[in-house]
Order: structure tokens, then C-alpha cells, then sequence
């Protein structure tokens, strides 16, 4: 069992399009307010949660359908995370509301964390809202985002900004519940307790994830995602979001999901 000496202060949280939306694409007002929940407790607790979400598309979809007159799907995407993107933030605005806390929107391209100005701007930003008090919630802007200046996916967002904030911690909580050695689904694989960073994991993805989802990651890039933060000596944890009290029990040191750590 993990044995953390200290609580960690600044978390950085990755949550799914998966994990937030039910088998008909509908985000589940549920899970966020179990999320929600437990990153108020932990705010309570003077630890910072900072967000990452991905369901701006999926939120579009629930309001507009599939019935787009537009064929691109470049386009279809930047509609539908530009109609998504406010629902979405409302359905935080006011879970977070309830526990009387704050929070912010933070929308970005890769751009933005290159060396230099950019880079600044955003942690100022990001150091602005902690100090604040405001949870941020950030999400890649993908209404702007063109191919060359687009994160792989929001688990490479979170990374940038577990990096980025010199995080204590980044947990990606999906729909699974960690890494499994073979087909999550099968009756004869389990979840990996531990990863190293050294360790050939390209064993355990059983697919590249389902063309048919919204999302836009898959468990390759959230293993790799988690390597990159790991070596960079930040506490990385897989999880399923919906196991009961995930985020507490994983602070709290308790074993659960993945963990993937420096050699
Ligand atoms: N070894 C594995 N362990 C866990 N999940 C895996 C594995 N190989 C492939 N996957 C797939 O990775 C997907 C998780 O990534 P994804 O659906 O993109 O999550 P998210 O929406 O949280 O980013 C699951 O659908 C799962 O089927
Ligand atoms: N930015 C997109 C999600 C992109 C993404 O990485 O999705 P996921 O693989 O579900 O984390 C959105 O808000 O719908």
C-alpha cells in the first residue's frame, strides 16, 4: 500500500468523455456530483483539485443530436464543443456552487505551453486562480484548435499542466478501473497494481479504443501521458472514476486502480 508521508497540496484530476456520458452519449449529472463531491472534501482539506475535462463534444451532442447539416467532422467536432463546452461548465458552476466554492475556466492549445511567453501566460493564469481560491477547470479549446497546435488528447493536456504546476499528484479517472494485462473486459486479466516507467506496456492495450466513442485518447496515450508525469517525479495514479470515494481513497494512500511510478 502506498504510504504517502504527506498529503499532497496541488492535484491535478483528468476525468474521461467515457466516464462522464451514459451508453446513449448523455452526460450523467450523477458521476459529476460524486466527482465534484469529492473535490470539494479535498479542497476542504486546503488541497488544491485542478480539473482537466474532456465532454465539451458530448455535451454538444446530448443538445444538437447527430443530425448535423455540417459533413466535416473537423467542423461537426468544433460545433459541437462550441455549443458543449458552457453546458458542461454550467453543470460544474453550479455542483461547485452547492459546496460554495468557485471555479474557472481555463480553454487551451498546445500553443500555449511553449517555452516562452505563452508558457508564462498560462501559469500565471493558473497560479492567479489557485491563489484565488478558484478551482480551475480546463478543457482543450477545440473550437481553435487546429491539428498542428492540438494536444493528442486532454491525457496530454493533463500532463502539460501536472508539469506545468510542479503538481504533488495527477490521477486520470476513467471508465476502467486502471491498466489491465490484456482485454479490460475478459474473464482472465486483472488490473495492474503497479507500472514502472521503464516497463513495455504496449503488451497490455488491447485496442486502440472504440472509433465509435467521443473521446479522443485511449489507454496508449493515458500510459504514456502517465510515464512522461511520472519521471518528472509526480504521483500518477489510473483509476475508475466511478468506484465510490476513488479520488479520497487514492489520496489517502489506499490501494486502488493503477499506479505509475519512477523506476
Ligand atoms: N490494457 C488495458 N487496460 C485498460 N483499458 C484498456 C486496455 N487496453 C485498451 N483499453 C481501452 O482503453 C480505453 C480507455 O481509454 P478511453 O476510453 O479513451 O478513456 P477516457 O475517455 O477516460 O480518456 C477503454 O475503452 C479500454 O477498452
Ligand atoms: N476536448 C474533447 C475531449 C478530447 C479527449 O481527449 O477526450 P477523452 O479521450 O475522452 O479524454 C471534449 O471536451 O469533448
Amino acid at each position: 500500500m502506498e504510504n504517502l508521508s504527506k498529503k499532497p497540496r496541488k492535484i491535478v484530476v483528468k476525468v474521461g468523455s467515457n466516464m462522464l456520458t451514459n451508453h446513449k452519449n448523455r452526460i450523467m449529472d450523477t458521476v459529476l456530483q460524486h466527482l465534484v463531491g469529492q473535490l470539494a472534501e479535498l479542497y476542504e482539506d486546503n488541497i488544491m483539485p485542478i480539473l482537466i475535462t474532456s465532454g465539451s463534444v458530448a455535451a454538444g451532442m446530448e443538445a444538437m443530436g447527430r443530425e448535423l447539416s455540417i459533413k466535416d467532422d473537423a467542423v461537426r467536432r468544433q460545433i459541437y464543443s462550441s455549443m458543449g463546452q458552457p453546458r458542461l461548465m454550467r453543470h460544474y458552476y453550479e455542483i461547485f456552487q452547492q459546496y460554495g466554492i468557485r471555479c474557472g475556466q481555463v480553454l487551451a492549445t498546445k500553443r500555449d505551453f511553449s517555452p516562452g511567453k505563452h508558457r508564462e501566460n498560462m501559469i500565471n493564469c493558473y497560479n492567479g486562480l489557485i491563489a484565488s481560491g478558484i478551482v480551475p477547470i480546463a478543457n482543450e479549446d477545440d473550437t481553435v484548435s487546429l491539428s498542428m497546435s492540438a494536444f493528442s488528447d486532454n491525457d496530454e493536456l493533463a500532463a502539460l499542466v501536472a508539469e506545468l504546476l510542479e503538481a504533488d499528484m495527477l490521477i486520470f479517472l476513467t471508465h476502467k478501473d486502471g491498466v489491465f494485462n490484456g482485454p479490460p473486459d475478459a474473464a482472465h486479466t486483472e488490473v495492474l497494481e503497479e507500472v514502472k516507467i521503464d516497463e513495455k506496456t504496449e503488451q497490455y492495450i488491447h485496442d486502440k479504443g472504440d472509433p465509435k466513442t467521443i473521446g479522443r485518447g485511449n489507454m496508449a496515450s493515458k500510459l504514456k501521458m502517465a510515464k512522461k508525469a511520472a519521471s518528472k517525479n509526480i504521483a500518477v495514479h489510473i483509476a475508475n472514476g466511478t468506484t465510490p470515494n476513488v479520488l479520497l481513497d487514492i489520496v489517502n494512500g489506499k490501494q486502488i486502480g493503477t499506479r505509475v511510478m519512477a523506476n
